[in-house]
């Protein structure tokens, strides 16, 4: 029998990773400019909704920290679909943009679907379009050579990078939105790494139960403090995905993980948020960029 597990959780450090894995791109981009291709990172960020704002500059400076070039355009909060659409026909013919996203979410009345099929699937960065997350369906072991969507790589990554072997492990993943939830089991169920995959959400009928057997629990619902210390399986591996803007008593607004203080006690490994899985999904971002740049190349 196993020992029982005696806290705290040690810290999954994203920050520290993801400094790690951009200078090993410094590296690559390095490389790809003595061979006369450099990678050049596009965003588009409609709006000015402020953790968009924010996530955005950060991703150009992670951009500038790598030695890739970024290109930025920023639409109006009232920009129409043709309008972000002619944005993407721009970026898609720009040779100097490598890779590039599409905010999300969009504003209301924004067909989102039809924004994220026009990109050209070999320039998606965020591994989103339906052709390249086909193909992440279509494969279920062996090398993929298109982008794979940035967070749900971030996760395993930021995992792997700490020595966890995920292989034959149960997963719980909380939340099925399209960046993380209803991605991340595809790479999990792959046969390099064989885990078993839950997925829970807003209907599922005993959320606790689920997250109890898990031995890595996934918290990417976007619902702050949702996952509490009783609903963790001592010694389990948390990662916390989701972020919210919560008002503090000071009024001020606060990100807020998914995870509830305590869990700390009962956990094996933590992300903290912040500064866990989201320096790692923009690490991943540009990995993916530099990808692109490199089948260019
Ligand atoms: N097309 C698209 N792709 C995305 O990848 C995408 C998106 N839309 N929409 C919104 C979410 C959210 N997201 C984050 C990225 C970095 C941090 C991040 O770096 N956070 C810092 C703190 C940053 C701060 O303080 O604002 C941290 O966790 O330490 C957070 C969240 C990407 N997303």
């Amino acid at each position: 029998m196993r020992a029982p597990w005696e806290g705290p959780a040690k810290v999954l450090d994203g920050a520290g990773t993801a400094a790690t894995i951009k200078a090993e791109l410094a590296q690559r981009v390095k490389n790809l400019r003595a061979r006369g291709v450099v990678p050049g990172l596009g965003t588009i960020l409609v709006g000015e909704d402020p953790g968009s704002v924010s996530y955005v500059a950060g991703k150009h400076r992670d951009c500038a920290e790598v030695g890739i070039e970024s290109i930025r355009v920023d639409l109006p909060e009232t920009a129409s679909q043709a309008e972000i659409e002619a944005a993407i026909d721009q970026l898609n013919a720009d040779p100097a943009c490598t890779g590039y996203i599409v905010q999300l979410p969009l504003p209301k009345g924004i067909d989102q679907n039809a924004i994220l099929e026009r990109i050209d699937p070999a320039k998606d960065a965020d591994g989103l379009h339906p052709m390249n997350l086909g193909r992440l369906v279509l494969r279920g072991s062996g090398p993929i050579d298109t982008p794979l969507p940035c967070t749900p790589r971030a996760v395993i990554e930021l995992m792997e990078r700490h020595g966890i072997d995920l292989r034959g492990k149960d997963v719980c993943v909380v939340g099925r939105g399209v960046t993380v939830g209803r991605s991340i089991g595809l790479l999990l169920i792959r046969k390099e790494i064989n885990a078993t995959v839950t997925v829970c959400h807003t209907g599922t009928k005993d959320l606790a139960a689920h997250v109890r057997q898990a031995d890595v629990v996934v918290a990417a619902a976007g619902s702050a403090g949702l996952i509490t210390k009783d609903m963790v399986k001592p010694g389990a591996v948390v990662l916390d995905v989701g972020v919210s803007r919560v008002e503090g008593e000071d009024g001020k607004a606060r990100l807020h993980g998914d995870v509830a203080d305590g869990v700390d006690e009962v956990a094996s490994w933590l992300s903290p948020n912040p500064k866990g899985v989201g320096p790692m999904t923009r690490a991943l971002l540009v990995t993916n960029v530099v990808e692109a740049a490199e089948r260019l190349a």
